[in-house]
C-alpha cells in the first residue's frame, strides 16, 4: 500500500545530551510518515540519547524538534501522548499488572479521566497483544514474564496507543531470532499498512541491512552518513563504525566473521564453491593460521576467510586459477605445516587448484581431504570434526 508523503518528525541543528555536555548532533533529520529509521552505531554514540530527545524525554541543548511544524515543547503534553508512543530499555512497569492491564496503559490518552476501557478499548488492546503474538500472556501477571514476553508487552503498549510515532530503544534485545524477525516485520508492516513512523536503535548490523529501510550511523557524538541500509553499509562503514577490530562485515550475507587471535601452525585451506567456508571458520576458532586460495573474488569462501584474517589468493570472478596465481600461493604452501582440500569443485576452472594439492603431496607435506570421492588427495577425513582431531593429533605428536 502507497502512503503519502509527509513530513511528520523533523530535527535541526539538534544537539542531544546531558546538563552541558552534548552527546551528539543531528545537523538534519526528517522523517516521512510510515517510515522505518534506524539509529546505529557502537555502545555509547548516543542512539537512545538520540531517541530520548526526539521523544519529548529530554530537552535539546541545541537546535529542536518538530512535530507535524510544532516545535515539540510547544505540544501539549496530551497531544504528544496520543502521537508518540516510546519503548525503553528499561521495561519498568508495575510487576502486579496483569499484562491485559499494562497493555491497557497505552489506552491512557484516549480514554477519560477514570481510565474507563470502552469496547473500542477493550478492541484495541486484543489487537494489539494480536499483533505481538501475546494473546495467550494477557492473564498472567507482568512482573511474571521472561524478559523477550516483556519486550512484546511493551511494544503491544505502545501499539495500543495507536500512535503516529514509534520509538523503539533497543526493541530487539531479549529476543530470540524467531521474534526478532518477527518484531522487525511487525514493525515494517505497522510503517506500510498503518503509515506509523517508526524510529528504532539496534545493535544488530545484519538487522539494521535486513529489517530496516533507513539507518542513520552514529558515531562519537556525529552522524556519519543516513540513508538506504544497502547503501551505507559497506564493510568499510561497517568498520568505521564499530573499529577494524571486531572482523569483516560482509555487506552481501550481512554477516560479520569475527577475527580471532591466530597464532597456530600455518594451515593451507584449499577451497572454492563455498567449500571452504566452515572449514575456515572452524580452523580459526581453534587459533591455526590460515591460507586459502586460490579462489574466484566472488566465492562466498572468500567472504568468510577475508573475515577471519586470513592470507588470501584470489582469481577475478569467472576466471581459471592460472599460473600467475599459483605462483602467489607457493610460498605459502611451501610455509604451510599442513594441507586440506575441503572438496572444491573438480570444473576445468579449478585445475589450478589441483596442482596446488599435487604440489603439496610431492612436497610431502601433511595433506587431508574431505573429498568423499573423486580426485585423491591425502589422507580422508569423514567430515569436519573427524579432520579436526587428525590436524590436533599431527601438531600434537610435532
Ligand atoms: N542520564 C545520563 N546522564 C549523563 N550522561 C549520560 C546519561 N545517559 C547516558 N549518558 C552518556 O551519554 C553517552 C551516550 O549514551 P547513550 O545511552 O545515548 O548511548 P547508546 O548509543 O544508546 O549506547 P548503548 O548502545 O550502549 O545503549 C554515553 O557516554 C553515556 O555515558
Amino acid at each position: 500500500m502507497k502512503v503519502r508523503v509527509l513530513e511528520i518528525l523533523e530535527c535541526w541543528e539538534l544537539a542531544a545530551g546531558y546538563g552541558h555536555r552534548t552527546v551528539v548532533l543531528v545537523e538534519e533529520l526528517k522523517a516521512h510518515k510510515g517510515e522505518l529509521i534506524c539509529f546505529l552505531g557502537p555502545n555509547g554514540a548516543g542512539k537512545s540519547t538520540l531517541l530520548k530527545t526526539v521523544a519529548g524525554l529530554l530537552a535539546p541543548l541545541g537546535g529542536a524538534v518538530y512535530l507535524k511544524g510544532e516545535r515539540l515543547e510547544k505540544v501539549s503534553l496530551k497531544e504528544r501522548a496520543s502521537a508518540l508512543a516510546v519503548v525503553l530499555t528499561d521495561r519498568c512497569l508495575p510487576g502486579l499488572l496483569t499484562v491485559f492491564e499494562a497493555v491497557a496503559l497505552g489506552r491512557h490518552p484516549h480514554t477519560g479521566l477514570l481510565g474507563k476501557l470502552s469496547r473500542r478499548d477493550e478492541r484495541v488492546v486484543w489487537e494489539s497483544l494480536r499483533l505481538v503474538g501475546a494473546e495467550e500472556l494477557a492473564s498472567r501477571f507482568y512482573g511474571d514474564l521472561s524478559d523477550g514476553e516483556k519486550q512484546k508487552v511493551l511494544i503491544a503498549r505502545a501499539l495500543a496507543q495507536e500512535p503516529e510515532i514509534m520509538i523503539l530503544d533497543e526493541p530487539t534485545v531479549h529476543l530470540d531470532l524467531q521474534h526478532r524477525a518477527g518484531i522487525m516485520s511487525l514493525l515494517l508492516r505497522l510503517c506500510r499498512e498503518k503509515g506509523i513512523t517508526v524510529f528504532l536503535s539496534l545493535h544488530e548490523v545484519d538487522l539494521a541491512l535486513k529489517g530496516t529501510a533507513y539507518v542513520v550511523l552514529v558515531h562519537e557524538g556525529r552522524v556519519l552518513g543516513m540513508g538506504l541500509p544497502e547503501e551505507l553499509l559497506t564493510a568499510e562503514a561497517v568498520s568505521r563504525l564499530y573499529g577494524s577490530g571486531v572482523g569483516e562485515f560482509d555487506p552481501v550475507t550481512g554477516a560479520v566473521e569475527l577475527r580471532l587471535p591466530a597464532e597456530g601452525p600455518l594451515v593451507f585451506v584449499v577451497a572454492g564453491g563455498g567449500k571452504g567456508a566452515k572449514v575456515i571458520r572452524a580452523l580459526a576458532k581453534r587459533g591455526y593460521r590460515l591460507a586459502c586460495g586460490v579462489l574466484p573474488e566472488n566465492d562466498v569462501d572468500v567472504f568468510v576467510a577475508r573475515g577471519v584474517g586470513a592470507e588470501l589468493i584470489t582469481v577475478p570472478a569467472f576466471a581459471p586459477v592460472g599460473k600467475e596465481a599459483l605462483e602467489l600461493a607457493r610460498p605459502y604452501l611451501k610455509e604451510a605445516q599442513a594441507v586440506v582440500d575441503t572438496g572444491f569443485p573438480l570444473v576445468p576452472a579449478t585445475e589450478g587448484n589441483r596442482t596446488l594439492l599435487k604440489w603439496a603431496a610431492d612436497a610431502g607435506k601433511p595433506l587431508f581431504s574431505l573429498r568423499s570421492e573423486g580426485f585423491p588427495s591425502g589422507r580422508r577425513a569423514a567430515g569436519l570434526t573427524a579432520l579436526l582431531q587428525m590436524l590436533e593429533n599431527l601438531f600434537a605428536s610435532a
